[in-house]
């Protein structure tokens, strides 16, 4: 087999070399000395748990923050200030888990943006096409309008549009593109697509940094593994070979896997409390009773997030709370703490005589902060410190906090670490047993095994109900398609 360029280019040198790197954000230690390094060419999957240093490390790497140690050498250089604009300029582009577009403007804008040198007559039309045949060579078959605004964009063609543009060049060569969770929002075929990509661009001599908790994906294109814990390198390993359960140990966790219990008995007694009609004939009733867990699968983007807000809208008899999968513009109030973004839904109960107790809301956020192990100083911490994966636990939190008996989650486990993920599934099937209903949307196969049932969607509708022992992914595929009695 002929070695890739890749391989080739990680014997001839290094892109990037930082030693000892420390970053505090007053009393937190974010990065504690960390040695790092990549080759030119190398696809590098960076994991560990959730406020683990992995996006601080990146933001340092990219210029995006400022480190407060260590030295860093670029392309062979040593490097004193080094900022975005310089970052850009060598090269380097990040894909950040909080996309950076610009709402108000169309991708083919957004791409004017980071590159200057489309400027004078003609520079709409030089952009258009740049970011529509990065669009293609990514994901093709998109469908997405670059002329929309980015805000009229799902949060999946937002994600799509920031990743195209990342690989776009002009004069500005792309050497290094860092890439946080970027597939979290993505369907499967797309995060398909892009890994895909990833692979092609490694060959063409373009470095990756994927950031992923979707251990599969790292397994699947990375040349070399580095494992963060607590602001550290605790691993460094080449990929091959690597198993998940390896990866798993690596990043300290055991994996336990979960043996589906026969449906239990009782949910055949208890009366449906959620019984929504679909649209038509074709669209299958959507029923959940006490001690159920409904999962929704198909393709991104089949209608299954309007059903779950139809249902929201429907379900009048008990209370029902909802967990966003787009924090950043349904989930998260910014410039709150994690105490009062997590007692949000919970403030009619928490009143006494009139008024919210302050003790019994903080009571609440500290013991629910507990249970889903938010990492941070203190439950007044702001929310906006937290790592990506922390703020995504503290919106969890917020509806198992309540009093929500029907709990909707979309997507909820975005950007949370495999151990983390495995503690939230038992939660949700102890919660379940207790009578909570939860009706979950997940793009992620694997999530689906937790469910009792599934309603697999094409086309905006369900099509198809995949009981127990029958969830397989062929069988989920064959409906998403429209094959069998899909
Ligand atoms: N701007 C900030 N102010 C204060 N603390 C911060 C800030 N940014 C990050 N931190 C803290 O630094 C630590 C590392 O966070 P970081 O975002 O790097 O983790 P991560 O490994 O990327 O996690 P995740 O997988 O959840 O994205 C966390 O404790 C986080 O709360």
């Amino acid at each position: 087999m002929q070695p890739s360029q890749a391989a080739v280019d990680i014997a001839a040198g290094l892109l990037i070399e930082a030693r000892g790197i420390r970053k505090s954000f007053g009393a937190v230690h974010a990065l504690v000395g960390v040695d790092f390094s990549l080759a030119l060419g190398e696809v590098l999957g960076l994991v560990g748990h959730n406020g683990a240093g992995k996006s601080t490390l990146m933001n340092v790497i990219s210029g995006a923050i400022q480190r407060t140690e260590g030295k860093f050498i670029y392309s062979g250089q040593a490097v004193d200030r080094w900022g975005a604009a310089e970052a850009q300029a060598g090269g380097l582009r990040c894909i950040f888990q909080e996309l950076s577009l610009c709402a108000n403007l169309s991708a083919t804008e957004n791409a004017r943006i980071i590159h200057r040198s489309l400027r004078g007559v003609g520079w709409r039309h030089k952009a258009r096409r740049l970011i529509t045949k990065a669009l293609d060579d990514i994901f093709p078959g998109h469908g997405i309008d670059v002329d929309a605004k980015i805000a009229d964009l799902s949060i999946g063609e937002r994600q799509m549009v920031e990743i195209a543009r990342a690989f776009t060049k002009t004069v500005d060569k792309v050497r290094c593109v860092i890439l946080d969770e970027p597939t979290s929002a993505l369907g499967h075929k797309p995060a398909e697509q892009l890994l895909a990509y990833i692979k092609t661009a490694s060959m063409r001599g373009v470095a990756c940094i994927l950031i992923t908790h979707r251990l599969n994906e790292i397994l699947a294109v990375c040349d070399r593994v580095v494992v963060m814990m607590d602001g550290a390198i605790v691993g460094d390993r080449p990929a091959a070979g690597l198993t998940r359960s390896d990866l798993v140990g690596m990043m300290g966790n055991i994996e336990t896997p979960h043996e589906r219990n026969a449906v239990p008995t009782r949910k055949a007694t208890q009366a449906p409390i959620v019984n929504h009609a679909g649209i038509d004939g074709a669209d299958l009733p959507i029923n959940a009773a006490p001690g159920d867990i409904i999962g929704f699968a198909g393709l991104d983007g089949h209608g299954q997030r309007e059903r779950l807000r139809a249902i929201y809208a429907a379900t009048r008899k008990v209370p029902v709370a909802f967990v966003a999968g787009d924090r950043g513009v349904e989930g998260v109030m910014p410039l709150w703490s994690i105490a009062d973004n997590l007692t949000l839904r919970s403030l009619n109960a928490l009143r006494k005589g009139g008024f919210v107790s302050p003790s019994a809301a903080r009571a609440l956020a500290q013991t629910w902060s507990q249970r889903l192990k938010v990492k941070a100083p203190s439950i007044d911490t702001p929310i906006l410190s937290l790592s990506g994966g922390n703020q995504q636990k503290v919106l969890f939190a917020r509806a198992l906090a309540s009093d929500g008996q029907v709990i909707l989650l979309d997507d909820p486990m975005r950007g949370v670490d495999v151990g983390t993920k495995q503690e939230v599934y038992q939660l949700i099937r102890d919660e379940a047993e207790r009578g909570r209903i939860f009706i979950w949307y997940t793009t992620e196969f694997e999530e689906l095994k937790n469910c009792d049932r599934l309603y697999v969607f094409r086309e905006g509708r369900a099509v198809a109900e995949v009981a127990g022992n029958e969830i397989d992914h062929n069988r989920i595929l064959e409906a998403s398609f429209g094959g069998a009695d899909g």
